[in-house]
């Protein structure tokens, strides 16, 4: 066996889910089905990831609808490892989650055109619309998560719509991190995660953290059960491996408990 396969520590406390997006974007290219989407999920599931991630957005830029149903079968040979299917509700999630029942659904507020995720639930604006989407989920055994901006003050009303855990957009705490406002930025996300905890919410967090900036952030963040991690990871794998590459994240997850 490739020792680089044995079996790896990881930290049970906080799983890795790899977002694999951006291996179907480079794929998409051109019509040779490389590199494959399957494979790349297969060997970070064999060097320890716990999870795979996608986001197929309704543009199938990168996600397609093909890859969404063979990640559920591969996924059905992991036992113990997660399938997260992030994305908007109201536009193509639903179709996806019931015909494939990943553990979790992720609901984003993105619209059609955006280039990347960049904002939480507005849960005054848009609750009511998923209420029934969420019990929808549920009754179909998938558990919800909600991309959301770091307000405690939002936490008590995700648990109210019946959502199992809230996803922390991640992206303002990685742009500030290295600089004077990363302590502030982790106070905040410290805060809201706090929040959740209290009104027996789960805790996911995700977008642009890296091999830099995890450790601290779960430092910092007690409770977080999962993050998601895809471009920099994608990004580590292309110099690395991904082999390598998702030892190095499930180290910086072990930092953070050390
Ligand atoms: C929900 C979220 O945080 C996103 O990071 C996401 O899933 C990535 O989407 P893209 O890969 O399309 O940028
Ligand atoms: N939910 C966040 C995710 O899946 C990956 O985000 P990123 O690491 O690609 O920014």
């Amino acid at each position: 066996m490739n020792p680089l396969l044995a079996p790896f520590a990881h930290d049970a406390r906080c799983a890795l889910s790899v977002n694999v997006n951006k291996v179907a974007l480079l794929r998409n290219t051109r019509h040779l089905g490389i590199p494959s989407v399957v494979k790349a999920a297969e060997t970070c599931l064999l060097a320890g990831a716990q999870g795979i991630t996608v986001h197929p957005r309704p543009d199938e830029r990168h996600i397609r609808a093909h890859d969404v149903h063979e990640l559920a079968a591969l996924l059905k040979a992991w036992p113990q490892a997660e399938f997260n299917i992030e994305g908007n509700p109201t536009h193509n999630l639903m179709e996806l989650v019931r015909a494939t029942r990943p553990h979790q659904a992720t609901f984003v507020p993105d619209s059609v055109e955006q280039s990347t995720s960049d904002h939480g639930w507005d849960l005054a604006a848009d609750g009511e619309r998923l209420r029934p989407l969420i019990a929808e989920c549920k009754a179909l055994g998938v558990r919800v998560s909600l991309f959301m901006d770091p307000l405690p003050e939002a936490m008590a009303h995700a648990a109210s719509l019946g959502a199992d855990r809230v996803e922390l957009y991640t992206e303002p705490y990685a742009a500030a991190h290295g600089g004077a406002d990363q302590g502030a930025q982790l106070q905040r996300y410290a805060a809201a995660a706090q929040a959740a905890l209290q009104v027996g919410l789960g805790l996911n967090a995700g977008h642009d953290l890296n091999q830099r900036n995890l450790t601290d952030f779960l430092r910092a963040v007690p409770g977080v059960q999962e993050v998601s991690i895809g471009h920099a990871l994608v990004a580590d794998a292309l110099e690395a491996g991904y082999t390598e590459t998702v030892r190095g994240y499930l180290r910086a997850i072990q930092a953070a408990y050390a």
